[in-house]
C-alpha cells in the first residue's frame, strides 16, 4: 500500500500555509505536504471558499437507513475491527468512522465527549465526507488518492473542521474497488501516525474477510483458484498474506500485498497470466514453494474444498493465443497428504486438546519431521479455538536480527527497514488462538526473558513505543532438542523452560510405527487418489527403511513416486531414492505358515529383518513388532 500520511507540519507552518494560500492565492509548497496542498487545489477549482462555512446537508433518517440496509455486509464485516478501533479510541478520546465509498459517514462511534465535537462539525452518520461536499479531510482526500491519509488540525480546508485530526484509509474489495473508507478521528494531540497504523492493521483483516466473502463460494465449487502466498510460511492463514485468485489462466482479483509482491498494480486484474508471474514446469499441490520470475520463493497455499476442480474452470474461461500451460495444469499436481496419526497418537492429540483448553502450555519433544506442527495442528483442530488463529513461528528459521521484530511487532519507523506503517508482530496475530513456537531451543537467550514476560502480564510491547496490546494466547511450543539440558548448561533459562513446558510429550519417530506397511498405503492412496496400488516390492522396501527424516521424508519419497509414476511409468522400487534401494526389502510374513516350518520360517523373518537393518538389533526387534531381548533369545538360538 502507498504510503499516504503527511509529514506533520507545526501547527504555526500550517496557519502561515494558509494565509498564503488562502489570503494570498500562492502555492505554499514547502509548508504543507504534496498531499494536502493538492486537495486545496481541488477544492479551490470544485469552488469551496474557505471563509464561510461549509455547507453540510445531512440525509435524512429515512435514506440513512436504506444506506445502513444496502452496506449491512460491509458494516458487518467491519464490526470486530471498529470495535477494536473504538476501544483503542476511547482511550484517546477520539471516534471511529466508517463511510461508503462517496464518503458518506454510516457509523461513528466511540468516546462520546470528542463524538460531541465532531458532530458539531457533522462528523456524524448521514453527512458526506468527501472532497466534493466539505472539502480536505482525511475520508475524502483518502477517497481521491485511494491510499491512507492523515488530514490534521488546519490542513483541513474549513476553519471549522481544523478540531480535527483523522487518519483514514480506503478498504478495497478484491477487484480494486473501494467498498468504504475507516477513519480514525480525535483532537489533534492524540491523533498520530500511530493511529493511520492501526487503520491500516485492522483494515488488513477486513480485507482478508472481503476475499472469503466473494470468493469462497465460487472456490468451494472449483470455479476458481484462490493462490495464498507469502515468504514466511507462518505467515499463511494471516491477514498479511499474499492472495490472488485465477479464473483458469487469468488472474480476476488480488489483495494488496499481493500486488505489491507481484510489483503490479490493480490494472494487471484481468490481463495477467499465471505463468507470467510464477517459474512453471513444475506442479502445484495444496501447499508448498513457489518460484518468481525473479527467482525469489515463497510459500504457498491452494486451499481445496471442493476437490480437484480446475479443468472445468480452466475450460470455462481461458486466456486466448496461449500456447503455454495454464495453471489447471500446475495445479492439478501431487497432493499433499493429511497426516495420519496411530491410535496412541489420536489419543494424545485429545488429551492435549483438553490440556490447551485448560490453558496449560505444552511441549512436543521429537526428532526432525517426525511431526511435531502436524500434531500442534490438530490439536488446534480439536481445542475450542479452532476458528481462532493458528500462528507457527519457526525460531530456529527467522533471523535472530528478526525474531523480536516478528514476534512483537514494532511500530513505525522503530529501526531502520522497518515498514513504514509497523507490523503488529505474530504474538498479536494469534490472539484468541494458538502460538506455536517451533525449535524453542533455539530462541536467542537474550530474547527469552521478553517472551516469558509476554506470557506472564498476557500483553505485548511493540518495538519501538507504544502501548501495551492485552493478548490472549495459548502455547505450544516444540523442539528436537533436549532443552532440560540446554537449560542445566545456561543456554535456556529455565523459568521459561518450566512456563513453557507444563506438560511434556514426546512424538516417536517414524521408524518405531508398528503399523508401516498401513500408513504408507494410507499416504500412498492421498498422493495418487487411489488410482493404483502401491506394488508390493516397492511397499516392502520401505517398510523396512529407517526413515531418518521421519514423515517428512516418507511423505517426500512418495509424493516424488507419485510424480514420476503419472507418466505411466511402473513405480517400482527403481524409482525410490538411492537410500532406499540400497535397502533389502521386509520379507512377507503374511503368508500361511505350514505347521512344521513355523520355526524354520520364523528364523528367516528374523535374520531377513536384522540384514535389512544393518544388525541393529533394537530396530529389528521394533520392525518385528516384538521385544529386543525375545529378538535376541531367537538369535542366540539360530548361533
Ligand atoms: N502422522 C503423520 N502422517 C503423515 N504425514 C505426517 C504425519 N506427521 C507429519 N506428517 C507430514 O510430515 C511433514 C513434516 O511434519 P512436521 O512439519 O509436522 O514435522 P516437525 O516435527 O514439526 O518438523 P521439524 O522438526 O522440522 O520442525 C509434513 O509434510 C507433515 O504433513
Amino acid at each position: 500500500m502507498a504510503t499516504g500520511s503527511t509529514t506533520p507540519q507545526s501547527t504555526d507552518t500550517v496557519a502561515v500555509a494558509r494565509q498564503q494560500f488562502f489570503s494570498k492565492q500562492k502555492v505554499p509548497a514547502s509548508l504543507v505536504s504534496r498531499t494536502i496542498l493538492q486537495s486545496w487545489l481541488r477544492c479551490s477549482q470544485l469552488g469551496h471558499d474557505a471563509s464561510r462555512d461549509p455547507t453540510v446537508e445531512p440525509v435524512g433518517p429515512q435514506y440513512l437507513r436504506e444506506a445502513h440496509e444496502q452496506h449491512e455486509m460491509l458494516r458487518r464485516l467491519c464490526q470486530a475491527e471498529i470495535e477494536s478501533l473504538r476501544r483503542e479510541a476511547r482511550t484517546t478520546g477520539g471516534i471511529v468512522v466508517l463511510s461508503d465509498a462517496n464518503g458518506m459517514v454510516l457509523d461513528a462511534v466511540g468516546d462520546t465527549a470528542f463524538a460531541g465535537k465532531a458532530a458539531g462539525v457533522a462528523l456524524r452518520p448521514g453527512v458526506a465526507w468527501s472532497e466534493a461536499s466539505i472539502g480536505t479531510n482525511a475520508i475524502g482526500t483518502a477517497l481521491v488518492e485511494r491510499r491512507p491519509v492523515m488530514v490534521r488540525g488546519g490542513e483541513h480546508f474549513y476553519e471549522p473542521h481544523r478540531v480535527l485530526s483523522c487518519a483514514a484509509a480506503p478498504i478495497f474489495d478484491p477487484r480494486g474497488a473501494i467498498a468504504g473508507v475507516l477513519d480514525l478521528s480525535g483532537s489533534a494531540a492524540t491523533i498520530s501516525r500511530q493511529s493511520l497504523s492501526m487503520v491500516r492493521l485492522v483494515i488488513d483483516q477486513i480485507e482478508h474477510r472481503l476475499f472469503d466473502q466473494a470468493f469462497g463460494n465460487r472456490a468451494d465449487r472449483g470455479d476458481i483458484e484462490m493462490l495464498r502466498f507469502h515468504t514466511e510460511r507462518s505467515l499463511l492463514g494471516t491477514a498479511r498474506e499474499c492472495i490472488l485468485v485465477f479464473e483458469g489462466d487469468r488472474l480476476i482479483a488480488a489483495n494488496r500485498h499481493a500486488l505489491q509482491a507481484i510489483s503490479r498494480g490493480w490494472d494487471a486484474l484481468g490481463r495477467t497470466s499465471f505463468d507470467a508471474l510464477f517459474d512453471g514446469g513444475g506442479s502445484l499441490g495444496e501447499e508448498g514453494t513457489l518460484r518468481f520470475h525473479s527467482g525469489e520463493t515463497v510459500h504457498y497455499r491452494l486451499p481445496r474444498r471442493g476437490g480437484p476442480t480446475l479443468p472445468a474452470a480452466a475450460a470455462r474461461a481461458p486466456v486466448p493465443a496461449r500456447e503455454r500451460p495454464s495453471p489447471a495444469a500446475f495445479m492439478t499436481a501431487i497432493p499433499w497428504p493429511q497426516p495420519i496419526f496411530d491410535a496412541q497418537t489420536l489419543a494424545d492429540v485429545e488429551n492435549a486438546a483438553r490440556l490447551v483448553d485448560a490453558d496449560i502450555p505444552l511441549l512436543i519433544h521429537g526428532e526432525t519431521g517426525s511431526g511435531k506442527e502436524a500434531f500442534a495442528r490438530a490439536v488446534h483442530g480439536k481445542s475450542r479455538c479452532a476458528d481462532k488463529p493458528f500462528v507457527a513461528v519457526n525460531c530456529a528459521a527467522i533471523p535472530e536480527s528478526l525474531i523480536e521484530s516478528e514476534l512483537f511487532g514494532y511500530e513505525e519507523g522503530a529501526f531502520t527497514g522497518a515498514r513504514r506503517q509497523g507490523s503488529r508482530g505474530l504474538l498479536r496475530e494469534a490472539h484468541g488462538g494458538i502460538l506455536f513456537l517451533d525449535e524453542i531451543g533455539d530462541m536467542p537467550f537474550a530474547l527469552q526473558s521478553r517472551l516469558l514476560r509476554v506470557l506472564q502480564d498476557r500483553q505485548v510491547m511493540p518495538l519501538g513505543g507504544g502501548r501495551p496490546s492485552p493478548v490472549d494466547i495459548r502455547v505450544i511450543s516444540a523442539t528436537h532438542r533436549d532443552i532440560e539440558a540446554l537449560s542445566r548448561q545456561g543456554h535456556f533459562r529455565p523459568d521459561l523452560y518450566y512456563r513453557l513446558a507444563q506438560f511434556t510429550m514426546t512424538l516417536n519417530p517414524l521408524r518405531t510405527r508398528t503399523d508401516l506397511v498401513p500408513l504408507i498405503d494410507g499416504l500412498w492412496r492421498q498422493v495418487t487418489g487411489g488410482s493404483a496400488p502401491l506394488p508390493e516390492e516397492t511397499r516392502s522396501r520401505m517398510a523396512a527403511y529407517d526413515w531418518p527424516g521421519n514423515y517428512r521424508e516418507l511423505v517426500g519419497a512418495l509424493r516424488a513416486l507419485a510424480a514420476l509414476a503419472t507418466s505411466g511409468t511402473h513405480p517400482g522400487p527403481h524409482l525410490l531414492p538411492t537410500a532406499l534401494r540400497r535397502i533389502q526389502p521386509m520379507p512377507a510374513v503374511a503368508q500361511p505358515i505350514e505347521t512344521g516350518l513355523l520355526e524354520h520360517h520364523t528364523r528367516d523373518v528374523m535374520r531377513a529383518t536384522l540384514e535389512a537393518c544393518g544388525g541393529n538389533i533394537s530396530l529389528a526387534a521394533r520392525r518385528l513388532g516384538i521385544n529386543r531381548s525375545t529378538l535376541y533369545r531367537h538369535l542366540q538360538r539360530l548361533q
